[in-house]
Order: structure tokens, then sequence, then C-alpha cells
């Protein structure tokens, strides 16, 4: 976009000199006034077009130089007073216009600056050198050679070595070159999209996403990349209505990484080449110890099910202590770490040791309150989580897809989920600190979130699995839960969103505390098709609209 309104810029200012010849020529005008009130009239109009475009004082000044070389083939020489003027009147005009609609001087061309990282590349040093003597043996002009200079200048600190040859174009280049530095370049890191376009305060709406803001959104062309090594943290947070896309982001960020991933698909919608688990047809025991202490899966386990059934804190103190007693029964105790190898029990185990208390227990108080347990022990003494089925370091090496939409029992499927979030966070401190080495994909994420262990137990581990080299993928069609775990995310990627709750918190994550762009992302944000998204780059502090790769 940068490049086509550079194009129609110097073919508009080409078209005007030539029709400006052929009209002086023909007789038609005599009077030396005349011919200067036109030039006056186009020089006006095109410092307005100018500013209009790219919103930058320096670029309209810079266009100036552009057009006394193509005005100086013509043999008319803005190099005067008069027609300096007429063109920065017409800027000032158009600045005026700028800040009555927007509020605001921002220069553009500085704004983009903020983004530019020299890079010196010897090679195109040497070659704008040799174009710029070639220049000065064949162009007498000193302004013109100035020109070609300071496009060497510009390609020394950009490293652009294919844009060398422009060198000869002098100031026909140069604001070209010149935007070239702004221009925002996200190609480092894992390439998941195109960019589409970068929110700036504008006034034309250009791009396909309206916003009816001051922000809109200018288009660019560039790669968006996401830069996992320097971010804080690997977790990433998808946001998106039904069919916005979501499940295909995810998909596309764990096939382009170089490492392993465990995808926890509830619906049975995930289908890429990694191995599928059909989770109906495993069995996992939530009591094995994954390295724990009893006292501490005895506590985990407690709250589990409290966060399932609603118990209460006294249930929760009554089952954390059967449990850990079961433990007890079958040699496992918690001063001796060598006996935590031994066979963990399962939740028959503990409803046996229930039924044996119950024989023993006189009053009826301790007996109510032990019973009242029965139910939701029988309730989880499925044979799902008699034992373990599944071999827990094999899952975390390699590619898995666990499909557990087979289990139709919500309850049953949360504790399975749980329970291997759990064998995770063991697997991550026995393993150690590294790189980036596994990714977790955990789709309809309010699912887990909504319930006070799973919220407790992914908080956890987006915090701590950086430095294990672990990170997450959560997915949701809703903000309410993911809310406390954005500050531990390197990126949220908002698809589609309607319910004006979630429009309003997204658009305040993004924006900052800065009302117009708030509004933008706001207005923006239900208007996306699939597979768009708007998320702000930490790295560039820039708000993209990006068209994820399918
Ligand atoms: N980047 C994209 N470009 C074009 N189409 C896309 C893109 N991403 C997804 N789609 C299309 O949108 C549809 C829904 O995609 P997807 O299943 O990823 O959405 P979802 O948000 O996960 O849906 P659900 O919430 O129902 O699981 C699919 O048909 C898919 O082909």
């Amino acid at each position: 976009m940068q490049d086509f309104r550079h194009v129609f810029i110097i073919l508009l200012s080409i078209a005007e000199a030539v029709l400006l010849s052929v009209y002086f020529k023909s007789d038609v005008i005599t009077l030396v006034i005349e011919r200067d009130l036109f030039i006056l009239i186009i020089i006006f109009v095109n410092s307005i077009l100018i500013y209009l475009l790219f919103s930058s004082i320096v670029m309209s000044i810079v266009y100036y130089f552009s057009l006394y070389i193509i005005f100086i083939f013509i043999n008319i020489n803005l190099l005067s007073i008069t027609y300096f003027l007429s063109y920065i009147i017409g800027v000032s005009f158009a600045l005026f216009g700028y800040f009555f609609i927007n509020r605001s001087f921002n220069d553009n061309f500085i704004l983009n600056l903020r983004n530019f990282k020299p890079r010196i590349n010897t090679f195109s040093i040497i070659l704008s050198v040799i174009f710029v003597i070639i220049v000065s043996l064949f162009v007498k002009n000193p302004l013109i050679l100035i020109g070609s200079i300071l496009n060497l200048l510009i390609l020394s600190i950009s490293g652009e070595i294919v844009l060398s040859p422009l060198t000869l174009a002098s100031w026909l280049a140069t604001p070209y070159l010149l935007s070239q530095l702004g221009e925002i370049r996200v190609n480092k890191g894992l390439c998941i999209g195109k960019i589409n376009g970068i929110l700036r305060r504008s006034t034309f709406e250009l791009g396909r996403v309206k916003t009816n803001a001051k922000y809109k959104w200018a288009n660019i062309k560039s790669d968006f990349c996401i830069d996992l090594d320097n971010s804080k943290n690997y977790n990433m947070i998808i946001l998106g209505t039904s069919g916005s896309g979501k499940s295909s982001l995810a998909k596309t960020i764990v096939s382009k990484l170089n490492v392993s991933y465990l995808i926890f698909d509830i619906h049975g919608e995930y289908f890429t080449e990694a191995k599928r688990i059909d989770a109906s047809l495993i069995s996992v025991n939530p009591l094995s110890l994954f390295g724990q202490s009893p006292r501490q899966r005895a506590l985990e386990v407690a709250y589990m099910l409290k966060s399932i059934f609603n118990l209460g804190n006294l249930q929760v103190i009554d089952l954390f202590n059967i449990i850990f007693e079961t433990y007890e029964e079958k040699g496992i105790y918690e001063e001796d770490s060598s006996s935590w190898n031994n066979t963990p029990p399962n939740f028959r185990d503990v409803i046996l040791l229930l039924e044996r208390k119950k024989r023993y227990i006189n009053n009826s108080t301790e007996l109510n309150k032990i019973q009242s347990l029965e139910p939701y022990l029988n309730f989880v003494s499925n044979s799902m989580f008699n034992t373990n089925s599944i071999n827990y370091n094999d899952i975390f090496e390699d590619n898995y897809i666990l499909d557990l939409s087979k289990i139709t029992i919500p309850e049953i499927k949360y504790i399975v989920i749980e329970t291997i979030l759990r064998s995770l966070t063991s697997f991550m401190y026995s393993t150690g600190t590294s790189k980036l080495r596994k990714m977790i994909v955990i789709d309809e994420a309010p699912f887990i979130l909504s319930k006070e262990s799973g919220q407790l137990l992914v908080e956890r581990l987006f915090a701590e699995g950086r430095k294990f080299g672990i990170g997450f993928i959560l997915i949701s069609q809703t903000s309410e839960y993911v809310k406390k775990l954005i500050s531990n995310s390197a990126y949220l990627f908002a698809l589609n969103l309607v319910e004006p709750a979630d429009l309003d918190y997204v658009s305040k994550i993004i924006s900052g505390p800065d009302q117009d762009i708030y509004k933008s992302i706001y207005d923006s944000l239900h208007k996306l098709d699939r597979g768009l998204i708007i998320t702000r780059n930490i790295l560039q502090d820039e708000i993209f609209l990006v068209r994820i790769q399918q």
C-alpha cells in the first residue's frame, strides 16, 4: 500500500508536468503570471494530497524535492520562495484539517520509526556508493547529487541491497526509501499469517475492516510472526466466537513449531498428524502420586472433588483424611519418600476403607459425616480411574491429540484432564529447566477454568511453564475465565467476538488506556471474518490485523 501511494504521487506529478508543458507550448497562455498561477495551484493541490496520503510533514517536505526533479524536466524550477510557500500553505491546510478530525499532530513517519532497527550491509553500501559516483559523473545539478547521497545514507542503515539502484533516482526515490525505514517487519520467529493492517490515526479508511473511529487499519504488507524466544513466556490465549477459526489458529501454530504438542480436544475436532488417543478407552488413576507426597496429592484430589461436586469445607477435610489414610494403608507414608513409588491406591480402596471405618464408628454424627462422602466416592470409583493405562512420558514427548469427545459425563472428563495436567506438573519438575520443548493446547478452556482447582492448576502451569520449557495455548469463546491468565501470556489473539462484555474486556486489554484505540478495536472485533485476528505485538508495541494461514 505504501508502495502504491508513492507510485501514485510520482505518476500524478509526471502527468501534471507533461500536461503543463503541452499547455504552455500551445500558445493559449501568454502571460507569465498565468503560468505561475497554474503551477502554484498544482503544487498546492499536490501538497494537500501528499499530506493526506502519508499523514507526515517529514514525507511532505521530502516530496517537495521529488516534485522539483520532475518539474525541472519541463524547465520549471521549483526552488523559488513563491512555489515553496504555496506548497507549505497546502501542507498546513491539510495538517489543520487532519488535526480538526483527529485531534492529534502525530507524524506517521516518525511514529513508524519507533520500529526501525538499523541493519548495516557492507555490500549495499558499496553498491550505493557506485551509483552515487555514476550520478555525480553524469549529473551536474548539486541538489540531485544531494538526493542521491541522502539515499546512500538511508540505504546504509536499512541494509536493503535490492533497493541500492534507487540511489540513481535521487529525490524521486527518497520518500519511498524513507518509508521503508519505518516499514514494520514482524518476520522474526514463527510466521503464522500475513499482516493485513496496522492501527494508525488516519483520515482515510483504506483497509477492508472499517472502524468508524479515529484509528483505522492502515494497509501494510508483511508476514506476521511470533517470536517465542524473546517473549516473557510461551503462553498464548485465543479468543473468538464459535466458528471464528480458533482451532485452525492453534493447529497452524503447533504444526509450525519445532516442538512436540499435546492437544486436549474436548469436542473431537482436531485432526493432525499427531497420534490420537480416544480418552474413553483409557484409564488414569487420579490417586497416582506423580512424584508428589501423599499429603499433597490427597489435598489436590480432595479439592478437585470439591470443585466438581461443590462440597463444603468440612467434607473436603474428611475426604482428605480418608484419602491420606488410604495411602498409609497401601504402605505409602508422608515421611518415607521411598514409599511414594509403591503402587498407589485407587478410589475403590478409599471406599473399602470407608466401609471398614463405618463398622467401627458408633457416634451418629461421625457416621453421617462419613456417609455424606459415599455418593461422591462411588461416582468416581469408575473403572476409568482404577489404574494408569497410558504412558505419561510418551504423551509428553511425542505429538498427541487426546480426544475427549466420547466421554459423555462432564465430571469424568474433567477428572481425566486435571489428572493428566497434574502429571504434567510433576513431569515438568522432574525433567528440569529447558528451552521450549512442549506445547499444550487446551480447547474450550472454560471447561477446566470454571472449576476452582482447574483455575489454580492452570494458573500455576502458566506461571511456571516457561522455566521448564512448556507453553500453553488456551482457547476460549469468552474472556470470562481467562482474565487472570492474560498477564502471564505472551500473546492474546482475538478473533471475531460479539458479546459486549468480551468486546469491552478484550478491547481494553489490547488498546491499553487510549480511548480512541479502544473504540477502533471494539468496532473492528465484531466485524472480523473467519481467520482474521487482532493482536498487539508487545515487542513492537503495535496493533495488527492479521490473516492466519490455514
Ligand atoms: N485462516 C482462515 N482462513 C479461512 N478460513 C478459515 C481460517 N481459519 C478457519 N477457517 C474456517 O472457519 C471454519 C471454522 O474454523 P475453526 O473450526 O477453526 O473455528 P473454531 O473457532 O475453532 O470453531 P468452534 O468454536 O466451533 O470449534 C472452518 O471451516 C475453517 O475452514
